[in-house]
């Protein structure tokens, strides 16, 4: 192992050049990793950034002329090793602390807060982003009620024993549940039936074959972190001091002072990307925010929003946004007060007790879960049970998404209504986003279709999974081919090793990596596509040649207009033609001010609520996150450019305060990417993890994927873009011809729409697929 002493210079070259970084760590950099450690970039190796000097890791190369690190403590930030710095050490919890806190369970479940949010009003909507089924939403109150006993009696163990902070929040306390009577809430993991089980099953468990792991990646599991929580008791209370002890700056007020805005079109990407951003989004992470008994939201604030509910009126989950008196938007309608309800938490499967840990209704991995849901139960009322097909609606001739009556799906109560049902309870939150599913659920069938050409025999059920996964294979492929580069751009895509190959298989698959969703990416770096969305649609005129415009607020949650005979067609082709926004500080007004606005003169603020939901997950600062990657802290916002870090020292006291989602949006974007280096780490993290850690990716072998491709079945795959499915899917009644880049604005040179039949937008032979 050749190891040499100066890597400074390469390493500068890396980093944003604005921030003047030095490596945190002064190791020799060697050119392998000893046999079974894996050499990953710094982010991913979190645990050691809190060790003592001796222990760190040595610095290897990476893909893309960077280095990383020989990581010995794996991509969780803690690690078994430092288990030996613990204080204490208890095993049992004593019996007064069971009692304790189960008197204060049963007095914040019953005695408080139990106020209902009225239909009609935009946080009635707000609440619908967080629904999937009637069956699902009263699981979610359950487990969440469990969840919040745990944390109740790590809050009152912690209060009695004195435990430190740092042991709490490193998950270094050794104590369970086991023999008292929160046993029950405890969930042994169960061994897998069939590991060998040639198609992914639907809520994701099984993944994992290692019995303790198999639950890894599945619906209803836990967020994981890459950095310990910043709650300000380190169990669940939000953090709302900044460091100097005053109270952090309101997320209404950061928002309306720091993200006004701005129209300032992408020059290279199209409001396709946008869309596919959130399609993809909703697949990987819904979270859920706690609710009554009733199953009705939780509301936080007074009549007519004029105030918030004092303290002791107020649900426990409440944690209402404050609105200035100064305010020049939400002051007009004498609105002081946002309503935010906190997100409900998993119990902890080991039966430890730790921190709150925040609960994704979703399977984690990229699997096609928006499609055909994240249970065998909506999966099978997706389906037709004919032909390996999905059922659809047919309008006129055309199919459509099938028409849903459940009322939290829209939240309308008129029967008639147009209201769309698939795989995720959010389709309707935009119609654009309608648009991306009527896709894939087309495609599906499409798929199914010519598979019974092909193979007349084949059961309704083989050509359903066998089309289910071609389907999955396509949206992972388009995500790491065409999307994916487009974000985090080539250098992130080498260095975390996220270019998909071009010939053979992949063997990248540790079964050590949990595809878990981070805090970190669901909770501020994904949502760095609110700030791509524009806040009008420009549609193309029909015969008439006059172009509509629509608001983005009048599309969400309604979505009659798809039922327009040219309407999904116009969709598409307006989402190819019109350029995304630029990610920057800038959020359109349709999601700042007049967010789920329904019939109401105002909306709700995403902005705001971004950044309360930082604080509510627990998110540390922005300069923890440039700790892990690798950077130095900020000590001063004069180290930062100054334009940014002026606009920082209008709301907060000092760098450690900033919030992550805020930080990383005012970052420039790396090169040949969309988002600053900060939010790109965190993104190829994500999809390292839903990569690495899925064994039914679709590159890889037989040896570890029991449903692998054969190689010419993975040929075929490989030619598929994002166009290719525009072109097999549209009605093609006013789309013609589509840009063979469909993320790209279609006037670029050497992207302008061509006919489907051309070579540039390459087809399937599904021939590899006669069974
Ligand atoms: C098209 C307009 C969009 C609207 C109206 C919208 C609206 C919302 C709302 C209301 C939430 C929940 C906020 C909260 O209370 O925490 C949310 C969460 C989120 N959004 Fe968006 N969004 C849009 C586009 C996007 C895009 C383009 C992306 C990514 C590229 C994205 C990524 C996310 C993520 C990752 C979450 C967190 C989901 C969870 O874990 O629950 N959104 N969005
Ligand atoms: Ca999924």
């Amino acid at each position: 192992m050749q190891c040499e002493e100066n890597f400074v210079e390469s390493y500068q070259k890396y980093f944003n050049a604005n921030l003047k970084n030095l490596p945190t760590m002064m190791t020799a950099k060697c050119d392998a990793c000893p046999e079974g450690i894996s050499c990953v970039p710094q982010i991913q190796c979190p645990a050691h950034v809190r060790m003592e000097e001796h222990a760190k890791p040595q610095v290897c190369d990476l893909p893309g002329g960077n280095f990383g690190f020989c990581c010995f403590t794996g991509q969780n930030h803690t690690d078994l090793n430092s288990k030996k710095f613990r204080v204490h050490g208890f095993s049992f919890l004593p019996p007064s602390v069971i009692e304790e806190a189960h008197i204060r369970f049963e007095n914040l479940m019953h005695k408080t807060g139990l106020i209902p949010v009225t239909p009609g009003q935009p946080e009635f909507a707000h609440n619908m982003v967080f629904h999937s089924s009637q069956h699902e939403d009263l699981q979610n109150f359950q487990l969440s009620n469990m969840a919040m006993e745990q944390i109740i009696t790590t809050q009152v163990f912690k209060e009695k024993e004195h435990i430190p902070l740092d042991d709490i929040i490193t998950n270094n306390i050794d104590v369970d549940f086991m023999q008292t009577p929160l046993e029950q809430l405890c969930h042994p993991t169960r061994p897998c039936l069939n590991p060998r089980a040639k198609y992914r099953s639907f809520d994701g468990n099984c993944n994992n074959v290692l019995p303790h792991r198999s639950h890894w990646g599945a619906a209803g599991q836990p967020m994981e972190r890459l950095l310990p929580p910043a709650y300000e008791d380190g169990i669940w209370t939000p953090r709302i001091h900044a460091k100097d002890g005053s109270l952090l700056t309101g997320a209404r007020e950061i928002s309306r002072i720091l993200l006004g805005d701005a129209d300032r079109p992408h020059p290279v990407y199209n409001l396709f990307l946008m869309q596919f951003g959130q399609f993809i989004a909703h697949d990987v992470t819904q979270s859920a925010t706690v609710r009554l008994e009733s199953g009705q939201s939780v509301q936080c604030c007074t009549e007519n929003n004029a105030d918030v509910l004092p303290p002791h009126q107020r649900h426990f989950a409440c944690m209402p946004i404050p609105v200035e008196m100064n305010d020049e938007f939400y002051a007009h309608f004498g609105i002081r007060c946002m309503n935010f309800v906190r997100l409900s938490l998993a119990p902890n499967t080991d039966c430890r007790a730790g921190y709150g840990k925040q609960r994704s209704k979703v399977t984690h991995f990229l699997d096609g879960s928006a499609i055909y849901g994240s249970s065998v139960e909506t999966a099978r009322e997706l389906r037709l049970f004919r032909g390996g097909k999905l059922r659809m609606f047919n309008d006129f001739g055309r199919d459509m998404l099938p028409l849903t009556t459940d009322k939290g799906a829209c939240g309308n109560d008129d029967p008639s209504a147009t209201c769309f049902k698939s795989g995720d309870g959010r389709t309707n939150q935009i119609i654009s986003l309608i648009a991306l599913h009527l896709i894939f659920a087309r495609e599906h069938n499409r798929i199914a279709e010519i598979l019974s050409q092909i193979n007349p025999h084949a059961s309704d059920e083989t050509l359903y999974q066998e089309a289910r996964r071609i389907v999955v294979a396509e949206l992972q492929h388009i995500t790491y081919n065409e999307y994916l580069p487009a974000v985090i751009g080539p250098m992130q895509m080498k260095r975390f090793r996220l270019v998909p190959q071009h010939h053979g298989y992949s063997s990248d698959y540790n079964n050590e990596i949990n595809p878990a969703i981070t805090n970190a990416f669901s909770g501020a770096a994904f949502r760095m596509g609110h700030s791509s969305v524009a806040g009008k649609f420009h549609m193309p005129g029909g015969p008439s040649h006059v172009e509509e415009i629509i608001n983005i607020p009048d599309v969400m949650f309604n979505p009659s207009r798809m039922r327009m005979r040219t309407f999904f067609d116009d969709m598409l082709v307006t989402m190819l033609h019109q350029p995304m926004q630029q990610v920057d500080s800038a959020i359109t007004h349709g999601l700042s001010r007049f967010l789920f606005r329904g019939n109401n003169p105002f909306g709700l603020d995403l902005a705001a609520f971004n950044i309360q939901r930082g604080r509510d997950q627990g998110l540390r600062s922005y300069n923890d996150y440039l700790e892990v990657m690798g950077n130095r802290r900020i000590h001063s916002f004069n180290q930062l450019p100054p334009e940014i870090g002026r606009k920082l020292s209008q709301v907060y006291h000092h760098p450690d305060d900033v919030d992550l989602w805020i930080g990383g949006l005012l970052e420039k974007p790396i090169e040949g990417g969309i988002v600053g280096a900060t939010l790109a780490e965190i993104i190829a993290d994500q999809f390292s993890r839903f990569k690495v850690g899925d064994r039914y990716f679709y590159e890889y072998n037989r040896k570890i994927n029991p449903g692998a491709f054969t190689m010419d079945q993975l040929h075929e795959i490989r030619k598929v873009t994002m166009a290719r499915l525009i072109c097999d899917n549209a009605d093609h009644m006013t789309l013609q011809a589509v840009p063979p880049a469909a993320f790209r604005r279609a006037d670029l040179e050497r992207n302008s729409p061509i006919r489907c039949d051309r070579p540039e937008i390459p087809v399937m032979n599904m021939e590899a697929w006669r069974f």
